[in-house]
């Protein structure tokens, strides 16, 4: 009885500390948002599916460019336009760039391990600089002899069974990103390679699952796995195993082959030897192991989704497909593959990779931010704590910048004489914001701008055609959840010319 009375008063007190707290709240003038129900708050508000697309509807309907949401207590900011995103992602990164720790997803599944998650402090701050050294514009060049040499291995893979092209560009990134993080020459069907595959459907599961109670009642990680509704422990514990060895087993093979006298020039040799001495390398071992794993895990779906973006482009919108190819054989003129010097030549394949991380960006609500002290926008209060979420879709699909934004029109980041036009807006907003904004976008751009000259190069993009004949135009379908890739679509990838034959061939010889 005594027990039962206890719990009792202890259920009434914390209800009574939520009103209170939210009454408190409430004197405060918070954004414009749903009105949430007593103690849950917008619990069942928060969407799950097409969020981005649900978020930009809120704002329409409260006349808002923000809209906010409380959950259990926890505040949910979102930013639906650039001059908010610019205004608290931006120029306040020093309060907005903390990330929210979540039980699942950064202690039990051990996606934690990637830096990403880390929160606004020095770790991160250690992570992102030696992150930075490697990937910033000055030192992407050393990267673009492995980025030609993956893309152009696709090539041969495309032509033997055009069917199958999302796995010939999956296997594209994820070699890709093998060879310049642990210099892996990799074939397809590779363990390692799986292993990451396997790492990315972890984190769709974990993130499908909407809300785990474990987050609310951080306690719950302490039942034993036998007791009745502690089986996402069991499932948590797998998956912690599969994301340990993705992290773990390329990396230390990497270092058992550098004392071995091997360890050829990549990003784990640069780090392992700037360490100083054999202390620092210790003390620095899971720092390295992290960069390293999260430089394949962040950067391979995130470029997979990109390109599968613009094959469904280049099959819907055939003419900016024609277009570029005009200028490639121009500049080309059919006798040569592109490479990373083309680049200036090329605008018309410039302005295609610029419309494609517009049209449909792969994280269209980026990755959370949190707030770290109070503030505020438009006289509206933004409580210390806060998740700021910058909807970056929102800001990609505003008619305001983007007119008829919903159609795929390189031609809005060129002038009339066919040059790169540099007022346009570019969309920087898909790789994020402010100081947590994506470090590898230098890299990223590059392989993405190769993959789309090869591809344009050489092969042509068609509609399949039903049992009539007639041009299936396939409709653009994204998934739901945090990365959106394209539904599974159909289309032809058909080589454009005996000459084209023979780069390809040469491209598989090495030439
Ligand atoms: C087209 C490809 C890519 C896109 C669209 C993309 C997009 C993003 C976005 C939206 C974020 C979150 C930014 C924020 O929190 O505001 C991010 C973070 C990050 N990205 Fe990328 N990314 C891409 C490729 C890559 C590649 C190739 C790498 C590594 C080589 C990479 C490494 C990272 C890392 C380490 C972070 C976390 C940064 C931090 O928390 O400070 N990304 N990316």
């Amino acid at each position: 009885m005594a027990v039962l009375l206890a719990a009792g008063y202890y259920i009434l007190s914390v209800a009574v500390f939520i009103l209170l707290y939210n009454a408190s709240r409430r004197r405060q003038r918070l954004p414009p948002g749903p009105k949430g129900l007593p103690l849950i708050g917008n619990l069942f508000d928060v969407p799950n599916d097409y969020a981005w697309l649900r978020y930009k509807e809120l704002g329409q309907q409260y006349g808002s460019d923000i809209v906010h949401m409380q959950a259990l207590g926890n505040h949910i900011l979102v930013l639906n336009s650039m001059k908010a995103a610019v205004e608290i992602l931006d120029k306040r990164a020093d309060i907005s760039s903390d990330r929210q720790s979540t039980m699942m997803l950064d202690e039990l599944s051990g996606l934690g391990r990637a830096w990403t998650q880390l929160g606004h402090n020095d770790s991160w701050r250690i992570h992102r600089r030696l992150f930075h050294q490697h990937f910033r514009p000055s030192a992407i060049s050393q990267y673009h002899t492995k980025q030609t040499k993956a893309i152009r291995r696709m090539l041969s893979f495309l032509r033997e069974s055009p069917a199958q092209y999302m796995d010939h560009i999956r296997f594209m990134a994820g070699s890709m990103i093998l060879d310049v993080v642990y210099t892996l020459d990799v074939q397809p069907g590779d363990y390692r390679i799986k292993l990451a595959e396997m790492v990315a459907h972890v984190s769709t599961e974990v993130f499908t699952a909407g809300v785990w109670m474990v987050d609310m009642i951080p306690m719950l990680r302490h039942l034993p796995t036998w007791f009745p509704g502690a089986g996402f422990k069991i499932q948590a514990a797998k998956w912690k195993t599969t994301v340990d060895r993705s992290y773990d087993i390329p990396y230390e093979q990497f270092k058992a082959s550098m004392h071995e006298g091997g360890g050829e020039p990549c990003l784990a040799s640069a780090l392992l030897s700037s360490a100083e001495d054999v202390e620092e390398l210790e003390r620095m071992d899971k720092v390295y192991s992290s960069l390293t794993g999260t430089a394949y895990i962040a950067g391979t779906d995130t470029t997979v989704s990109t390109l599968a973006s613009f094959v469904l482009a280049m099959t819907i919108f055939p003419e900016a497909q024609l277009a570029a190819q005009a200028e490639i054989d121009r500049v080309l003129g059919g006798t040569r593959l592109p490479d990373i010097n083309d680049k200036a030549n090329l605008p018309q394949v410039t302005a295609i990779l610029y419309e494609t991380l517009r049209w449909n960006p792969v994280l269209p609500l980026a990755l959370p931010h949190r707030t770290t002290a109070d503030t505020s926008y438009d006289g509206y209060y933004i409580p210390a704590g806060t998740v700021v979420l910058g909807n970056s879709w929102a800001i990609l699909q505003d008619e305001t910048l983007f007119p008829e934004p919903q159609l795929f029109k390189p031609e809005r980041y060129l002038n009339g004489d066919g040059s790169l036009n540099s007022s346009a807006h570019y969309p920087i907003e898909t790789f994020g914001f402010g100081r947590r904004i994506c470090p590898g976008r230098y890299f990223a751009q590059d392989a993405v701008w190769l993959a789309i000259a090869h591809i344009l190069a050489v092969f042509k993009i068609e509609r399949a055609r039903d049992g009539d004949g007639k041009e299936i135009v396939p409709t653009p379908e994204f998934t739901a959840r945090i990365v959106s890739m394209p539904k599974p679509f159909e289309c032809k990838f058909k080589v454009r010319s005996p000459q084209a034959e023979s780069l390809i061939e040469s491209a598989a010889l090495g030439g």
